[in-house]
């Protein structure tokens, strides 16, 4: 697998060395990757991903909302950028799909498919899965599992983030960004039941957080 940026155990950054809305600043614990270094990383992956598909003429960029959404923005964007100016004679469409199947900090086991929008012009296609995390790979596994009944020429799988767990079912994505220690991350997209979204650092929350935004 391609390299990745590892986040080491016990890493954080103080909140006070940044800025930070008023409504999160007494719920994160610390910053893990500021959100330069998350644009930084983000933009080298889509060099990676497009030296990966030199022959591609279009491809299909599969969304995973919600916690996609803001990862998929700035990869597509830094894609198109190249694209550009290298002068490259490709399209890429984006498509989005909402699974969901986290509740407070925890997986409910079961991948709830939301708004399907028809798939089945992903047949034949070339296709990357844009994700934000990977945790228990749950998620990851049920969209593999859907996207390929419509038979698409290729698949691969770009994610922000893997979290470094024992609860991993073993899956890894072709392109990661960060993987990440333990710990309950929010923000660039990533919510704790639809709070932190905004939050434009990748930080973790923190005890009175969770309990604050329980629900
Ligand atoms: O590997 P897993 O253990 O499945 O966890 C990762 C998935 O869980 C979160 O989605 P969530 O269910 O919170 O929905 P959301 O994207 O709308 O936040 C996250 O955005 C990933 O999609
Ligand atoms: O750490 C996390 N933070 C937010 N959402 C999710 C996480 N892991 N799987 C889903
Ligand atoms: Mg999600
Ligand atoms: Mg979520």
């Amino acid at each position: 697998r391609k390299k990745c940026l590892v986040i080491p155990d016990g890493s954080g950054y103080d909140t006070s060395l940044f800025t930070i809305p008023v409504k999160y600043a007494d719920f994160l614990k610390s910053i893990l990757i500021p959100n330069g270094l998350v644009k930084d990383r983000t933009h080298k992956l889509a060099v990676d991903i497009l030296s990966s598909v030199p022959n591609t003429k279009s491809l299909v960029v599969l969304c995973v909302l919600k916690g996609g959404y803001k990862f998929c923005s700035e990869l597509v964007d830094a894609m198109e950028r190249y694209i550009c100016s290298c002068e490259i004679n490709m399209s890429i469409k984006v498509e989005f799909i909402r699974l969901k199947s986290y509740h407070n900090v925890s997986s409910t086991g079961e991948v709830e498919v939301i708004g399907l929008s028809n798939l089945s012009h992903l047949t034949g296609k070339d296709i990357l899965i844009v994700e934000d995390i990977i945790d228990t790979g749950k998620t990851m596994t049920k969209a593999l599992e859907l996207i390929k009944q419509y038979n698409p020429n290729s698949v691969q799988c770009a994610s922000l983030l893997l979290k470094r767990t024992d609860k991993s079912c073993g899956y890894v994505p072709e392109f990661l960004g960060f993987t990440v220690p333990e710990g309950f991350v929010v923000g660039f997209g990533i919510d704790y039941n639809e709070f932190f979204r905004d939050f434009p650092h990748i930080g973790v929350i923190n005890e009175e957080g969770i309990k604050q935004f329980a629900v």
